[in-house]
């Protein structure tokens, strides 16, 4: 390297400070307000989403990632070893403390675990110990593995503000208590560090290791494939075979790598056993680079030190990128809560301020009820009906629609029609066909339409409970005995309404029952319906029998098959057509049927009943000549004929007609009427009183203070949401603090090329590139700020440009002269 010069000597005392004890504390004034935000959001538990920038040492085991993060440090307190020795992963948070006190007493460096609170370890030893006895403790001795983190923080005047991650390293063998997959859970639990953009990756692989086969190398590449945040870090550059140097793994030439490589030589086992300070492991690394000229034109990626600046310069820059979201992020979890905050409201113990909530509640309850009916929520569904829609549906989807489907006569079989005509006779035989039977059926089914109509007013009444239920205000959550009260009035209320809602669809029942409208103008009427039975039966009759003994068989089978089959029968049978027609019936046929005219005989008369007719005739006269007949007891329960008359059949399908066609004209009464009465009495009644229903009943000044008697948990997250609110405004203070105009004053960035960032970026710069690589190590004082963009923002050079070196060498972040060791 070269000598230093009169500029880098006086650079360097600036940097090493008075008696040499001043570190370089690039970003001392942005990386503190990040490390205090870290402590607000640790505040705030597991809910902040905020991710803040930490720097990860990933790479195989034992390949010198404590050893790094130590030199970094600046003291002697990981657990190393050439055996496993991170098990656990260590969140390592650094924080710079004020830089000096008078007071010699005073404890200026210590470390604290969250796992143990308050206490501070000024012994760094105890606290190697500490995380050995902790990873112990959770895992037991034998060299397991566990993903739970150890969080340390440790206070001092001499390190640079950052956060680091100790990881695991990667192993491939089993041993111990390690688990067959070992390999790929410690890769996952590594990935699941770096995989965060906003993590910085320390890539470290070991110098005496082929970096082709690097873990570290690889593991990053996967998880930032531009590495543009990957930091390569080759150790060990102290026992690489003789005649070997790593100046073309430093240059990128194997593998090249953005952000480029920084050489370090660590503590050897050796030098561990012999207790070698931190100290004299800095200056014994300093020595070996200024030893070997091979690394002279390397001299800002060689050394504890280089990687320090490096990283304190990329996490600057990295924070200054990230900012704005974090500041938009940290807005919107304010607005969220602020929203929160105020549905839970603040209390009042003046009954003017409870008369107003009070009155606010039941007035928005009232709003967002008929809002629903009337299908103005603001919350409206759209993936299933809702509100007033449902009711809607529930009128025409069911209730009308289940009302088309009933069939009147379903339930009225033939022989149910004649025997209520016969009983409408009386003693008569029929003339016409008769009406008292037609209004007698027509009133049982209109009868049939009441509770299909009154539980579509049940329905109705149910939707509008569950509405009532989902348009409580997040506002009435707070308080139970109000919420209960309006329920309480709310399903009453209802109720009241249901009850005039019913009686009214009684009555509209009783109406069209009590009075059988047969001249309303939808009417089918009798003689139409005679004409239309006719012309049915006429359509759908069979020929006639050519053969007379089939015209005997016909009637006869026909009463064979009973009132079962009667109505197919009944469309066969030549008789019943003619008699409907006034057609002359066949002979053979008259004889057993009897003769049937339309209207004028009496059809009861079948040829069973001409035949017990002649027989009481021969009784009477064997009467006279011999002993007395005895007539058969009628039996207790009568019923007509098996077999149907033609008349009976006429008259079955007149008065089935006539009760399809009125029944017709209740119906779409019914369906029209069920509605308005229920939409009137229940629905729209509950939407005009709702309102002043609950004035008259829950509005009362005596009720106000057990009404808004607010939940018990309410205040607890009433009071959390204002302090984490606090928290949050205390952030955005914090984060307007930040020095956006931040520039580095006493470090660089270098690229792959060796070149700062920014200036490997200019044009005309190749004789800075030269005079630095010729050892020079000289920036000019002023260089103009131009800018490189990447993952981690724009970089401007540093105004000043200094390139610093102490005698000839690169000068560490850190200034172990004051470290006690
Ligand atoms: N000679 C020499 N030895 C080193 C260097 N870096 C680390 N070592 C030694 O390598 C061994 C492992 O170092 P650690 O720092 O514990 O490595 P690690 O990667 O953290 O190990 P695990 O956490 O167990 O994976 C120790 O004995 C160190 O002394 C170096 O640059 N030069």
């Amino acid at each position: 390297m070269a000598a230093a010069t009169p500029e880098t000597e006086a650079v360097a005392t600036h940097i090493a400070g008075e008696g040499g004890i001043s570190p370089v504390c690039i970003g001392q004034s942005v990386v503190p307000l990040i490390n205090k935000l870290q402590d607000i959001f640790s505040q705030l538990g597991s809910s902040s989403t905020i991710n803040l920038p930490q720097v990860a040492v990933v790479g195989s085991q034992s390949s010198g990632k404590s050893s790094v993060l130590e030199g970094l440090v600046g003291r002697d307190f990981l657990p190393r070893g050439s055996d496993i020795c991170t098990r656990r992963p260590l969140v390592l948070q650094l924080i710079q403390t004020s830089r000096k006190t008078d007071d010699k007493t005073e404890i200026v460096e210590w470390g604290e675990f969250l796992h143990a609170p308050g206490k501070r370890f000024t012994d760094f030893s105890l606290i190697r110990k500490e995380i050995e006895a902790e990873t112990e403790r959770e895992i037991g001795s034998n060299k397991g593995i566990s993903e739970k983190q150890i969080r340390l923080k440790i206070f001092s005047p001499n390190v640079l503000t950052i956060t680091l991650v100790d990881l695991p390293g990667i192993t491939k063998v089993p041993v111990g208590d390690q688990p067959s997959d070992i390999e790929a859970r410690v890769r996952t639990m590594i990935l699941s560090y770096i995989k965060h953009e906003t993590c910085i990756i320390l890539a470290v692989s070991p110098a005496n290791a082929d970096l082709a086969n690097s873990d570290a190398l690889q593991l990053a590449k996967q998880a930032d494939p531009d590495g543009s945040r990957t930091i390569g870090v080759i150790t060990k550059l102290d026992i690489m075979d003789r005649g070997t140097d790593a100046r073309n793994l430093l240059l990128g030439s194997i593998i090249p790598l953005r952000l480029g490589y920084v050489g370090v030589v660590n503590r050897s086992q050796e030098d561990i056993f012999s207790n070698k300070s931190v100290r004299d492991a800095l200056i014994y690394e300093e020595n070996f680079f200024r030893s070997r000229p091979v690394y002279h034109s390397l001299a800002d990626r060689c050394g504890i030190a280089q990687l320090a600046m490096k990283l304190n310069h990329i996490l600057v820059q990295h924070i200054k990128t990230i900012l704005p979201d974090m500041k938009a992020r940290i807005n919107n979890q304010m607005v969220t809560l602020a929203k929160e905050l105020a549905s839970y409201g603040e209390l009042t113990d003046s009954k003017s301020g409870q008369g107003a909530l009070l009155l606010q509640i039941i007035t928005r309850y009232s709003q967002g009820f008929c809002a629903v009916v009337d299908g103005k929520n603001e919350e409206m569904s759209t993936s299933e009906l809702s509100g007033g829609a449902r009711l809607h549906y529930i009128f025409q989807n069911i209730f009308v629609k289940s009302l088309d489907e009933v069939d009147p006569c379903d339930e009225l079989t033939d022989e149910d029609i004649r025997t209520a005509i016969q009983n409408a006779a009386g003693p008569k035989s029929i003339i016409f066909v008769p009406e008292v039977p037609f209004e007698v059926l027509v009133r049982r089914q209109i009868a049939r339409l009441l509770d299909p109509s009154l539980q579509c007013a049940r329905f109705i009444y149910d939707e509008l409970v569950k509405i009532s239920h989902r348009c409580e205000s997040h506002e009435l959550q707070r308080f139970p005995v109000l919420r209960r009260k309006i329920d309480e009035t709310m399903s009453s209320f209802l109720r009241e309404g249901l009850a005039p809602a019913e009686t009214m669809i009684c009555h509209l029942i009783e109406m069209e029952m009590d009075y059988i409208n047969t001249s309303h103008p939808s009417f089918v009427g009798g003689n139409k319906a005679v004409e239309l039975a006719t012309h049915h039966i006429r359509a759908t009759r069979t020929p006639v029998p050519k053969d007379p003994a089939e015209w005997k068989e016909s009637p006869s089978s026909v009463a064979g098959q009973g009132l079962k089959g009667i109505k197919s029968a009944s469309i066969r049978m030549e008789s019943y057509v003619s008699a409907a027609m006034g057609t002359v019936q066949p002979k053979a046929a008259s004889g057993s049927w009897g003769s049937s005219t339309v209207g004028g005989t009496d059809v009861r008369q079948n040829g069973k009943d001409a035949s017990s007719q002649k027989g009481s005739n021969e009784a009477l006269v064997t009467w006279e000549s011999s002993a007395s007949v005895q007539l058969k007891r009628p039996p207790l329960s009568l019923k007509g004929p098996d077999v149907l008359s033609d008349q009976e059949m006429i008259e079955i399908t007149v008065t089935r007609l006539l009760i399809k066609s009125y029944y017709d004209i209740v119906r779409k009464n019914i369906q029209d009427a069920v509605p308005k009465a229920v939409m009137h009495f229940l629905v729209n009644h509950t939407k005009r009183e709702l309102h002043s229903v609950f004035i008259r009943k829950l509005y009362r000044e005596h009720l106000f203070e057990e009404m808004l008697q607010e939940k018990e948990d309410i205040a607890v997250r009433r009071k959390r949401c204002k302090e984490v609110l606090r928290v949050l405004q205390q952030a955005v203070h914090t984060l307007e603090e930040l020095p956006l105009d931040y520039e580095a004053s006493s470090s660089r960035v270098t690229d792959a090329t060796g070149l700062p960032f920014s200036l490997a970026k200019s044009s005309g710069m190749s004789s800075l590139h030269q005079s630095m690589a010729n050892g020079d190590a000289q920036v000019p004082a002023k260089s103009s700020k131009s800018k490189k963009s990447g993952l981690f923002g724009e970089i401007p050079l540093p105004l000043n440009g200094s390139y610093t070196t102490v005698n000839g060498s690169a000068h560490l972040g850190v200034t172990y002269p004051s470290i006690a060791t």
